[in-house]
């Protein structure tokens, strides 16, 4: 395997809550990967220390830039550096979208090219192909709560894939949508990182949207519990 990300021994407590407790993984360059298991297992706790947003309290994080082949030790990172880490490398898609209420469709997809110091007007021409691509140019105006549910998150999606991440992280992407939706959104997705070769780490319950994956792993009370198919 050609792994893109790497955890080891990876412990992380929140108080005298035990979320992950000794957890090994490899997720492989161009992989899909759904994370399944319980309420409460540590499932969105693994995401996060993958992705840089969380710190173990013992183990290590490695982030593997496929391009160059450089290696990043998440784990031992400060929380400036993992910031940037993210904007760069990463994209995220949450359960309901978490589009910025008062922007449009396009200012939404084109905020995180502004955040990386692209000029408006570049940024606007990109988030509007990608809305395009998506099928979703006659909303582009909309504001997100003017669009349905299923809409809302393929413009996350667009809004993940617009800086060309390398990985995208998704925590329960069709947790607030309905079976049709669902499988509108999981098609996207998976059909646009297949495309492009961007790796996704995505948790779910839902074994229909886990179907998407090229892999499926399941967490219980902290630890990976062995294939889940
Ligand atoms: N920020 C936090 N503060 C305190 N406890 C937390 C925090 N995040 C997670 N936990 C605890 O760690 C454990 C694992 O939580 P986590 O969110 O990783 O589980 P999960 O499998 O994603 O759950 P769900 O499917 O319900 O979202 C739980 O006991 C939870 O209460």
């Amino acid at each position: 395997m050609n792994p893109v990300l790497s955890v080891s021994g990876i412990e992380r407590s929140f108080g005298m809550d035990v979320a992950l407790r000794g957890v090994d993984l490899d997720v492989a360059q161009g992989e899909i990967l759904a994370i399944m298991g319980p309420s409460g297992s540590g499932k969105s706790t693994l995401l996060h220390i993958l992705a840089g947003v969380l710190t173990p309290d013992a183990g290590t994080a490695t982030y593997r830039d496929p391009a160059t082949s450089e290696t990043a030790e998440l784990s031992a990172l400060g929380e400036a550096a993992r910031a940037k880490l993210r904007l760069s490398e990463f994209g995220f898609i949450f359960q309901f979208g978490q589009l910025l209420p008062d922007l449009s469709a396009v200012d939404n997809v084109s905020l995180p090219l502004l955040l990386a110091g692209q000029p408006r007007k570049v940024a606007l021409r990109q988030a509007r192909r990608w809305l395009e691509r998506l099928g979703l140019d006659a909303h582009a105006q909309k504001l997100p709560s003017e669009l349905s549910g299923g809409q809302a998150q393929r413009v996350a999606i667009a809004r993940a894939l617009v800086t060309a991440p390398k990985v995208i992280f998704a925590d329960e992407p069709t947790g607030a949508l309905d079976s049709l939706s669902a499988e509108q959104v999981m098609l996207t997705l998976t059909e646009l990182s297949r495309a492009s070769g961007t790796t996704v780490v995505l948790v779910t319950h839902d074994a229909r949207t886990a179907a998407y994956a090229d892999r499926e792993i399941v967490v219980r009370d902290g630890k990976l519990s062995g294939l889940a198919r």
